[in-house]
């Protein structure tokens, strides 16, 4: 892995910037906005020649059958069921604490004020399927909508030439989803924002991806919501000499073997940890499946960063944004009040970042590219929206109204205070 030092914050700034906004990819802005278009001519016929092109696989009904789902779930290991009904269930406990509550105010007599919480009426679920199957996605993506009170969960995924993982449909059976479509990548993502014949047009879409879903979901906003962008994985790691390097390895290659795109960076005020965590990513890098796609990711995007001081690792830390952020520093928890932005972040060294992937109950659906500046992790709240309403009793009105017409003749907006002035006679 590449080490850099003797390099000042702002250059090392600079060279983070630069990193992050290759992410964004005007070749592949220009290949989405194509099939976007395609697929919002074409329909169903576009979205099954992307499936023949990109996944390799002849598609006849994009939907898969309430059997097709039953039959999957019979045949998945006993183990893996109990392991994904223990991640629903925490998934489960912690986003129940985020459900937002309408209100009501009466701030003098006469006057009503309230918000009324409602969720969405139909959103789509991106889970990704290129390189790796992710059943944990469906929980991730799936239960805040179903805490939130959604009652169209509609799921999109890659199609496969063996058929869809039979965890991920069981994984959709456990979480509620109620309509599975097997198509996936940008094409997936314009049926969402536009419907065609088979899939239904949707409110919101949510999920992580990779470069061309992520691309696909920033060019359909506005169209459709859209939760974040979550595309591929990243780990940042603050650690200073009191961190185990072969922990530290093994959870920067956790994210690098997500995809050739991952990016891996550690800090730190230790140049002997440096060095052996250098010296450990090779190592265990060898023995990895997946090694060609963790290679690549820690080739392209792997760096770590030598600096004097833990102020100084935390302030280039807030630089990164990363999506996930392990501080595995001797008393990581008092760190936690110095983070302005990252995704998730995991503290200690018995924090290790796969916990949040799959089971400990925070979402693993984050935001990525930096984007972690403005973004948060995905919850209950990106499911709801608030309605505001308002009464007045006709006393009420008459104490308001000229300061309402005096503000509206300020703005010289005569219907306005006219408006207010009609209910004086
Ligand atoms: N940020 C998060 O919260 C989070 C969570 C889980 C996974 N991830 C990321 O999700 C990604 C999963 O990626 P994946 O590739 O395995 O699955 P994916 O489902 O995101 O992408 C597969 C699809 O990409 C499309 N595609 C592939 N090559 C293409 C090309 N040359 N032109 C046009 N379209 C093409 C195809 O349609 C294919 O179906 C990884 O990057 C992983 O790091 C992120
Ligand atoms: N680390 C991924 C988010 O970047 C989530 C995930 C799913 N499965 C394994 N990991
Ligand atoms: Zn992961």
């Amino acid at each position: 892995m590449k080490i850099i030092q003797n390099e000042t914050l702002d250059q090392i700034k600079a060279r983070i910037r630069q990193q992050t906004e290759k992410t964004t990819n005007p070749m592949i802005e220009s290949q989405v906005a194509a099939i976007i278009q395609q697929v919002r001519e074409l329909g169903d016929e576009a979205l099954k020649a992307y499936s023949k092109k990109f996944d390799g696989v002849v598609i006849e009904n994009l939907k898969v059958s309430e059997t097709a789902i039953d039959e999957a779930f019979k045949t998945v290991d006993p183990k893996v069921i109990a392991a994904l009904e223990q991640a629903a269930e925490n998934i489960s406990s912690f986003h129940q604490l985020e459900v937002q509550k309408s209100f009501e105010d009466t701030p003098r007599a006469g006057v009503l004020r309230g918000t009324k919480v409602t969720p969405l009426a139909a959103v789509g679920l991106y889970v990704p399927g290129g390189t790796a199957a992710y059943p944990s996605s469906v929980l991730m993506n799936a239960i805040p909508a179903k805490i939130a009170g959604v009652k169209n969960i509609i799921m999109v995924t890659p199609p496969q030439k063996d058929g869809l993982s039979p965890t991920v449909l069981a994984a959709a059976k456990i979480a509620g989803v109620d309509h599975i479509y097997q198509v996936g990548g940008a094409q997936a993502i314009a049926a969402l924002a536009y419907g065609t014949a088979s899939i239904p047009r949707v409110d919101k879409i949510t999920g992580p991806g990779n470069a061309y879903v992520a691309t696909a979901k920033r060019a359909v906003y506005g169209q459709v919501a859209i939760d974040m962008i979550a595309g591929p994985s990243e780990i940042g790691i603050l650690a200073d000499e009191s961190a185990n390097a072969k922990d530290v390895a093994a959870d920067l290659l956790s994210q690098a073997e997500h995809d050739k795109k991952a990016r891996a960076i550690l800090i730190t005020n230790s140049e002997k940890l440096a060095r052996s965590v250098s010296d450990q990513v090779e190592k265990q890098l060898q023995t990895l499946p997946r090694e060609d796609i963790a290679r690549a990711a820690i080739e392209e995007n792997g760096f770590i960063y030598l600096v004097d001081t833990v102020t100084e690792m935390i302030d280039l830390m807030n630089d990164v944004a990363p999506e996930h952020l392990e501080i595995q520093l001797k008393n990581a928890y008092d760190y936690v009040d110095q983070i302005q932005n990252a995704g998730s972040v995991f503290l200690g060294r018995y924090a290790s970042e796969p916990l949040g992937d799959y089971l400990a109950g925070p979402n693993h659906i984050l935001p990525t590219g930096g984007t972690a500046r403005f973004s948060s992790a995905l919850g209950v709240w990106d499911f709801q929206k608030r309605i505001q309403y308002l009464q007045y009793s006709q006393e009420a009105l008459a104490d308001d109204a000229s300061n309402v017409a005096v503000l509206a003749r300020a703005e010289g907006l005569e219907a306005h205070a006219r408006a207010i002035e009609s209910r004086e006679n």
